[in-house]
């Protein structure tokens, strides 16, 4: 049975290259990896129907904290199954984004703090509970700054005319407010232990989970 760990940050933060990073240097050193990306846009209809409205499409929905984790919640709970057999086929099951996105992003929307935030129990409840999802063994918060972030983000947006930002990554505010929900999700060891890190010292935290 292999280790689930996933990694979490900022819109732009780099997780998608650090996840990269970790998947080579594990499978170099031997390890079977996998990894999952979401919301996994073009596999489910879920994760479209949320990019689309975090583009401006469907009408309120964008508006909504609770529909937009509902749609986020559905995408991973169809993928339950293939989770938990990737985890028990491979020695490293990487996700990019997992269910604490949907507890920063949503707690960040509402102005809640984390510890007694009733949208970071009810995420907790709907996805580990309901949908019995499986909890990560750890989860890595990638300590890049906002500012850092939303630069990052808007250099590619100007490169890349499939990238355009959507309605988060636009928003300095939110981005601020998710990063302190998610610094506060890891110091408290929400649903796992947690590393908050950058560079190399965030690919270390994670190869040296497997021993
Ligand atoms: N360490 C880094 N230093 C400088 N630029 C970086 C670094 N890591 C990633 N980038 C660049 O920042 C941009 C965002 O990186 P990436 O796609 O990995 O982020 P992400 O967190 O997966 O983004 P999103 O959540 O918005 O999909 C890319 O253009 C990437 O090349
Ligand atoms: C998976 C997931 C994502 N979000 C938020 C985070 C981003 O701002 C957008 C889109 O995700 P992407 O990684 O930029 O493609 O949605 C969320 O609130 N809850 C989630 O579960």
């Amino acid at each position: 049975m292999g280790i689930l760990v996933a990694i979490e940050g900022l819109d732009g933060a780099g997780k998608r290259t650090i996840v990269g990073r970790i998947h080579n240097e594990a499978t170099a050193r031997g390890a079977r990896v996998t990894t999952f990306t979401f919301p996994r846009y073009g596999e489910s209809i879920t994760a479209d129907l949320a990019s689309e409205a975090l583009h401006g499409e469907h009408g309120d929905l964008r508006d909504s904290v609770y529909g937009m984790a509902i749609m986020f919640a559905l995408d991973r709970a169809a993928a339950g199954t293939a989770l938990r057999t990737a985890c028990a086929d491979h020695d490293l099951v990487l996700c990019d984004r997992y269910v604490a996105s949907s507890a920063a992003y949503s707690a960040a929307r509402l102005g809640e703090t984390i510890g007694s935030s009733p949208v970071v129990d009810w995420v907790a409840d709907l996805e580990y509970g309901r949908f019995r999802l499986p909890t990560p063994d750890h989860q890595l918060l990638l300590g890049v700054p906002p500012e850092v972030a939303m630069a990052r983000s808007s250099g590619r947006a100007a490169t890349d005319a499939d990238r355009p930002m959507d309605h988060y990554e636009r928003d300095r505010d939110l981005q601020a407010g998710v990063y302190r929900a998610y610094s506060d999700l890891a110091a408290s060891g929400w649903m796992s232990t947690w590393s908050h890190a950058a560079d190399d010292e965030a690919v270390a935290a994670v190869l040296d989970r497997l021993g």
